[in-house]
């Protein structure tokens, strides 16, 4: 199956980067979110992130506005209509993702891929809702996208072996590195990374050390690149605690059981980078 146009739905920090890396990649793309202004600021994301790439070196001028000419922004679900492939990152919430892929199941033609790069829900509960299961997969991408080099990729229980050749293909077209993993709560990547952030949110809880202090430790011991209060900020912590409820209620083990701190952060709307505070401030 030959892929040509891709829709991504969600124009937020990952739905943005995966547009940038498909018309990157040169497909045709279409950003979608629920209205110009979502879009819009996602188009900012891509347009900063490709300037980045300018100055360093990695691609030119002109590339740059060839890669922002495939990317078409959209507030209506049914330009997917001529898409192959739609790969969707809304918020982490199983009832607004299976809205969305009851909706697409509807529109795109019959051959199209629907993809989700949910960090944590059930691919097989998602596909349930279309009546084509078997064209229903998990693409997750690694944040920042742009950046990144993982796409883990989830098969429902009843991907077809085709569609999931397709998306492997496709993540290697996207300079990405394609990992298969089961459809388990959290799958690998949050099932072990999310049990170290919530462990340094209770470091944090029970005064045992400072913000900058557990990140310090585990940056310089580790060698992580960032701290994990820090990368909690940058995946925002409503993301995190949504993680952190599948893998507790998916497993119904206490290990998971997330930190009260955590809670308290979201419900006052410190969700990290993308509103300006987290563990950190950003303003
Ligand atoms: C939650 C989930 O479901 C799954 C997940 O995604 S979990 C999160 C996974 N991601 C990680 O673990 C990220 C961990 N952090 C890192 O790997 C690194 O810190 C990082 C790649 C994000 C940044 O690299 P760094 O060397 O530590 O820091 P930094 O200096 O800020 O960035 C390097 C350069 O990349 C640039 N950069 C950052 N984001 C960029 C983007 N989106 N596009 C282009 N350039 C970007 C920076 O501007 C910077 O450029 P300069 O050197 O010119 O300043
Ligand atoms: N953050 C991370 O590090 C990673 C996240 N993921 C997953 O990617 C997905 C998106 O996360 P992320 O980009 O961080 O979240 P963001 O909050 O940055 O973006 C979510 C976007 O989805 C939009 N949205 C919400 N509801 C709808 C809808 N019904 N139709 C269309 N768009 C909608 C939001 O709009 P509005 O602003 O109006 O709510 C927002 O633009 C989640 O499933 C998350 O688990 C995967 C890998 C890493």
């Amino acid at each position: 199956m030959d892929i040509k146009k891709i829709m991504v739905v969600g124009a937020g920090q990952m739905g943005s980067g995966i547009a940038q890396v498909a018309a990157q990649a040169g497909f045709e793309t279409v950003l979608h979110d629920l209205n110009f202004d979502i879009v819009n600021k996602g188009l900012e994301t891509i347009k900063k992130s490709l300037a980045k790439f300018v100055e360093k070196g990695k691609i030119t001028e002109a590339e740059k506005n060839e890669i922002l000419g495939r990317i078409k922004p959209s507030d209506s679900l049914k330009n997917a209509a001529d898409c192959d492939l739609v790969i969707e990152a809304v918020v982490e919430k199983m009832e607004v993702k299976a809205k969305i892929f009851a909706e697409l199941d509807q529109i795109v033609p019959p051959h199209a891929i629907l993809a989700t790069n949910t960090s944590s829900l059930p691919i097989t509960e998602i596909a349930a809702v279309t009546k084509r299961p078997e064209r229903v997969i998990g693409m997750h991408f690694m944040n920042p996208v742009p950046l990144m080099k993982l796409v883990e990729v989830i098969r429902g229980l009843q991907t077809s072996d085709e569609v999931y050749k397709v998306i492997e293909e496709l993540s290697r077209k996207m300079d990405k590195v394609p990992v298969e993993c089961k459809d388990v709560p959290g799958f690998v990547s949050n099932r072990v990374l999310q049990v170290m952030i919530n462990e340094a949110i209770w470091c944090l809880y029970e005064g045992v050390a400072s913000v900058e202090g557990i990140d310090t430790i585990m940056k310089l011991g580790m060698n992580h690149p960032m701290g994990p209060l820090a990368l909690a900020d940058l995946i925002g912590l409503d993301t995190v605690l949504a993680i952190l409820e599948v893998l507790y209620q998916g497993y119904g083990d206490p290990k998971y059981r997330p930190c009260p701190l955590l809670r308290q952060y979201v419900k006052a709307g410190w969700l990290g980078r993308k509103t300006g505070r987290g563990f950190y401030s950003y303003v």
